[in-house]
């Protein structure tokens, strides 16, 4: 038997899967580092860290492994998307990974505007210049900190920097280079015109190179560190929700996925790279060749639901936690909660804005407050679905996957407020399968990503819509969708109070 590696790099931890050649994971392997919040609004990592606890669950996977090391064909990667790390002309780490949920760089993306012009910018990125993005952040290092941007020689994302340390390559690939606002979409190369607004060089970029490329094998010194063989195939990977999207199946038009990890996402595929969403939704190149996905983007989705877990009840599991979500009624009486924690991105791309309770009563005990935010993040995600569903896009059936997709009472929720079909499959984990999926397309054992999810890909359960919850939640949604609006003003005025 054959196997190949999946590696998800996600923002709470990295998630290792050993998939056969039937597509059953025969292993699974997951360790997690924390975020770095120097002050509100900052969100970085240590990149070491990433390559400590990769190599460590690589190590572990690989000792309880009882077949030959040398059937561990191919390893691939998929990593959370836009976070910046530079490096100097040695190679060498020069500051701190810079997040994709940090939102220091208003002034950065206003900039951007300036320069590029913000028809233009949408155009050629197919995206508007936001917070979470690459570029900007590379701006905010290139006016705060000029002496780490002068040692800087070269730009990679979090899994092309983790695939380096293994390797000993620099490269990026399309469908984590779309996040960065410097590549044009369409074309799927470095855009000049980009880069020349701001003097950056084209060297600054790694190459650029297909997700499922084999990109080199694995070092000796790290054949040796994690007891992998040094002929192991290393494939490029690509974006967590490019991958998550291929490890759901997520490979034709008209199939929708929801993914609650740190982030939560709506994605749908999409065959063209011309149609305008007017920025409304993200729209990126695909980890299969020549497609593209579009998506909305909630900040704080399965971050919500840890922030409120760790801050009351930090050593209760969350099975533990959510035990009693099931009896309290859809609307937990009356209580509202806005995912806001960290600002948001669609359909309110703010960094000022932040969470709210509302209509809290004596009444509510700690289940409802639990219950209300597991709501909060799901309307939130419902606000990306209504727009698609607005460009005029059917969506009845959605595939849900990521740690949220653990819980069976929020899996209900969610075909109740998103009034869809909801399939679990049989792994959560759809960026770390899409991963392996691309190494398994990558070694040669199928001739399209499509055969490959054919075999892989296994659902498990279906939730549908109970419609006495879809008409309380239609409701409640429409209060939802004013919190927003009438709380914008205050988070403004609290602002200056953040620390
Ligand atoms: N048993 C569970 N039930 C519901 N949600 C969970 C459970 N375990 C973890 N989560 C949520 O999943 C999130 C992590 O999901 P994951 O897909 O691993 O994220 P990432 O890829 O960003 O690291 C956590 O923030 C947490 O809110
Ligand atoms: O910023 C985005 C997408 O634009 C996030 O979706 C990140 O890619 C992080 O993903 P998770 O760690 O939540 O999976």
């Amino acid at each position: 038997m054959k196997y190949v590696i999946g590696v998800d790099l996600g923002t709470s931890a990295v998630k290792i899967l050993l998939v056969n050649q039937n597509g059953e994971v025969c292993q699974e392997v997951s360790k997690s580092y924390p975020l770095i919040i120097e002050k509100s609004g900052y969100s970085e990592q240590d990149p070491e860290e990433w390559v400590d606890k990769t190599r460590a669950g690589l190590a572990e996977l690989i000792n309880q492994f009882d077949g030959d090391v040398n059937d561990i064909e191919g390893i691939s990667f998929s990593g959370q998307m836009h976070g910046l790390v530079l490096l100097d002309k040695e190679n060498q780490v020069v500051r701190n990974a810079i997040l994709w949920n940090d939102t220091r760089t208003t002034k950065q993306c206003q900039e951007i505007y300036e320069a590029v012009g913000t028809e233009r910018l949408l155009e050629v990125t197919k995206n508007p210049a936001l917070e979470g993005f690459t570029l900007p952040k590379i701006l905010w290092v290139k006016e705060n900190e000029p002496e780490n941007f002068e040692r800087s020689s070269v730009f990679l994302l979090p899994k092309d920097y983790l695939r380096f340390r293994m390797t000993g390559a620099l490269h990026m690939e399309y469908s984590d280079a779309a996040g960065t606002l410097l590549l044009n979409v369409a074309e799927r190369s470095w855009s000049s015109e980009v880069l020349d607004k701001f003097n950056l060089s084209a060297d600054f970029c790694p190459p650029l190179v297909e997700s499922h490329a084999l990109v080199g094998t694995v070092t000796a010194e790290y054949a040796q560190q994690t007891g992998l063989a040094d002929t192991t195939k290393v494939f490029a990977g690509g974006a967590d929700n490019a991958c998550g999207a291929i490890g759901s199946g997520i490979l034709s038009e008209g199939k929708t996925l929801c993914s609650i990890g740190t982030s939560g996402v709506v994605l749908s595929y999409e065959e063209r790279n011309d149609l305008d969403f007017e920025g409304k939704v993200h729209y990126f190149n695909h980890g299969e060749e020549n497609a593209y996905y579009t998506m909305g983007v909630t900040l704080a989705a399965g971050y919500s639901l840890s922030w409120f877990k760790d801050t009351f009840a930090k050593n209760e599991a969350f099975e533990q936690f959510l035990e009693a979500i099931d009896e309290v009624p859809a609307g937990s009486n009356g209580l509202l909660f806005t995912p806001y924690i960290v600002g948001e991105r669609t359909p309110h791309a703010d960094s000022t804005i932040r969470g709210s309770f509302i209509g809290a009563d004596a009444a509510h005990e700690r289940k409802h407050f639990v219950r209300a935010v597991l709501e909060g993040i799901t309307f939130s995600l419902n606000e990306s679905i209504e727009i698609f569903r607005n460009s005029g896009k059917n969506i009845d059936s959605i595939i849900s996957i990521g740690g949220g997709a653990k819980n069976d009472t929020w899996l209900q929720m969610q075909a109740d407020i998103f009034n869809a079909k909801i399939e679990k499959l049989t792994s959560e984990q759809g960026p770390g399968m899409g991963a392996a999926m691309l190494a398994a397309y990558g070694c040669g054992w199928y001739s399209s990503l499509k055969e490959c999810a054919e075999e892989f890909i296994q659902p498990l359960k279906t939730y549908q819509p109970i419609p006495e919850n879809v008409e309380v939640y239609q409701k409640l949604f429409k209060v939802y969708q004013q919190v927003y609006t009438q709380t914008k003003g205050m988070n403004e005025q609290l602002r200056e109070f953040r620390k």
